[in-house]
């Protein structure tokens, strides 16, 4: 018996041919949840002036418990000299310090009395107090960002505050999503009693969209070889990835790696020990087009497109945090002797911020009307021990 690939080279593989989808430039605003592909530099010094930070007087220190005020330093002048005979200005958060002060009291402690201010009884300010010095946020030049983050809100107000008004950003690949069997039926269709719903690319689609890969193309094909070979011949044309759901095992009618080769793309993989998705098919097209075929069972395909095809476009953009984490398990959970098994979990954080997941063990992996409970999966290596309750395992999120 040939053996079957493990779950490690089979991601090895698949990851071998991730490549770059190359990058774009896109305006700020439209630049939410894209990956990041350029170092971002500090325009200036932050702050790029001594910044008064409360609203109140600005003077020098020791210049006395009474002093003169005979001015105001808003926000958006240039720094305006302490006046001659005066020792302090009022000032508004957000100014530039006045030249010739050091420190800034807040008008909450101060007693006001005509042009004079005195602190309040037994207020002693500190010297410096109050001043947000140029520089000490970051100096001209530092890296901010790098390339692989995907941009977040404060992302996004760092390259506004550096004054990038866009942004190189990885490219967003043309992904088909492709179903395959002639018993499944739209969602809007009347469905027949033999027939069942087509779900897995809504799944495939929920996944994808919620990483940024917005374009998708859904389409079906028939249980038909010459069928299939034209549906798929249009979408090698027109995706850079196309994933496949069902089709891929022993059935009669699973053309899907017959009509995939007859058309030149060429099969990098079928099959990987693994429980669900044993029969994960993957290849390469002949213009480097990544094809999956993933197993029809929604349980599979959706533990396949978690494990395979989510991590191989993330790889593809450069992004450089891993979705992963390490969960420790709070009951015993069964392993399989000779497959990797991937086991659905809910993973809920305690106290000490320690991610515990639940086991939500699927009878079959036709199983998903409870899967929607889960927030992913743990993966546990082949063998004949179960993993303990309190062992650490890896977590994938969904
Ligand atoms: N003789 C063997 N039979 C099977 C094997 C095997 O090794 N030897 N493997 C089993 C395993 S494991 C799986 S998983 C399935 C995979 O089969 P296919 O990829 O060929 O998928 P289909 O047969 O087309 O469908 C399987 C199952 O999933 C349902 N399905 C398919 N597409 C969708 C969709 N878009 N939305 C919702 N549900 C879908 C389909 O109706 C079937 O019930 O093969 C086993 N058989
Ligand atoms: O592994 Mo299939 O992928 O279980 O039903």
């Amino acid at each position: 018996m040939v053996e079957l690939l493990s779950v490690a080279q089979a991601v090895d593989l698949v990851l071998g041919y991730a490549g770059h989808f190359g990058t774009e430039h896109v305006p700020l605003a439209e630049a939410s949840g894209r990956i990041l592909q350029q170092s971002v530099h500090a325009e200036r010094d932050q702050p790029p002036y001594d910044r008064v930070m409360m609203d109140g007087v600005a003077y020098r220190y020791g210049a006395g418990a009474v002093l003169g005020c005979h001015g105001v330093q808003r926000a958006g002048i240039p720094a305006r000299p302490l006046p001659d005979g005066a020792t302090c200005l009022d000032v508004m958060t957000g100014a530039v310090l006045p030249e010739g002060a050091d420190t800034v009291v807040p008008v909450e402690r101060l007693i006001r009395d005509g042009k004079h201010v005195h602190f309040e009884a037994g207020y002693e300010p500190q010297k410096g107090q109050f001043v947000h010095l140029k520089g000490s946020d970051c100096e001209a030049g530092h890296e901010l960002l790098n390339p692989g983050l995907r941009l977040n809100g404060p992302a996004l107000a760092v390259l506004a505050g550096n004054g990038y008004p866009t942004v190189e950003v990885s490219k967003v690949p043309s992904i088909g999503i492709v179903a395959t069997g002639d018993e499944l039926v739209d969602v809007v269709t009347a469905v027949q009693s033999w027939e069942i719903r087509r779900s897995n690319e809504y799944a495939l689609t929920g996944a994808l969209a919620s990483r940024g890969f917005t374009r998708l193309e859904r389409s079906v094909v028939p249980d038909d070889l010459a069928e299939t070979m034209l549906a798929l011949e249009k979408q090698l044309a027109r995706h850079e990835v196309l994933i496949l759901s069902g089709g891929v095992s022993m059935g009669q009618f699973d053309h899907v790696p017959k009509a995939l080769t007859k058309l030149g793309v060429e099969r990098v993989f079928h099959k990987v020990a693994q429980r669900p998705g044993k029969p994960l098919w993957f290849g390469v097209g002949p213009e480097g087009q990544r094809v999956f075929g993933l197993p029809g069972n929604p349980v599979s395909a959706t533990c396949c497109a978690t494990r395979y095809v989510i991590p191989m476009l993330l790889a593809g953009q450069g992004v450089s945090r891993p979705e992963t984490y390490s969960v420790k398990l709070d009951a015993d959970a069964a392993r399989v002797s000779t497959l990797t098994r991937y086991l659905p979990v809910r993973v809920l954080h305690d106290a000490s911020g320690q991610a515990w997941a639940t086991p939500y063990p699927m009878p079959t992996s036709g199983d998903f009307s409870f899967l929607a409970a889960t927030d992913g999966f743990v993966e546990l290596a082949p063998g004949d021990v179960a993993a303990s309750a309190g062992s650490h395992a890896v977590f994938h999120g969904w």
